[in-house]
């Protein structure tokens, strides 16, 4: 599976956090993220991370084009309610194309670990059985 890690400034040491307790689920699976995120990622876990841009250069955009394209299988995305950021609309189109195309999204640690362990249990594999959205 193809999976999106993403935290905003504020959340960085929480999404690190989870891929320290979660390396093993991770490690099995494909890993995209944001610039820095990704980078904090990988000095902590030494997982390996496909980085792309950091979020307010176009990070979001390019794992939205993955989305829509049916790259992605499933995205944690610990997003800071409590700031405004600059990209704003960036983040808001991430979640909107995660909706669109049924991707399992989590937006919280609490939902981050649910589909983590979801994922290690066999919930996420009917990703692999379904018809591709979008194409006629
Ligand atoms: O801004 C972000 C998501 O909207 C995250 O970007 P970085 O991982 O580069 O900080």
């Amino acid at each position: 599976m193809n999976i999106a890690l993403i935290a905003h400034d504020r959340k960085k040491k929480d999404i690190v956090t989870l891929a320290v307790a979660y390396k093993r689920i991770l490690q099995e699976h494909t890993l995209y993220a944001t610039g820095t995120t990704g980078k904090r990622i990988i000095e902590a876990t030494n997982l390996k991370v496909h980085r792309f841009k950091s979020g307010p250069l176009g990070g979001d955009q390019q794992i939205g084009a993955y989305i829509s394209d049916d790259k992605m299988d499933m995205v944690i995305f610990l997003r800071d309610p409590l700031t405004s950021q600059p990209h704003e609309p960036d983040v808001t189109a991430l979640i909107r194309l995660s909706d669109v195309y049924e991707i399992p999204l989590a937006t919280n640690l609490g939902t981050a670990e649910i589909l983590l362990r979801g994922l290690k249990e066999g919930f996420v594999d009917w990703r692999k059985y379904k018809g591709n959205k979008g194409e006629s």
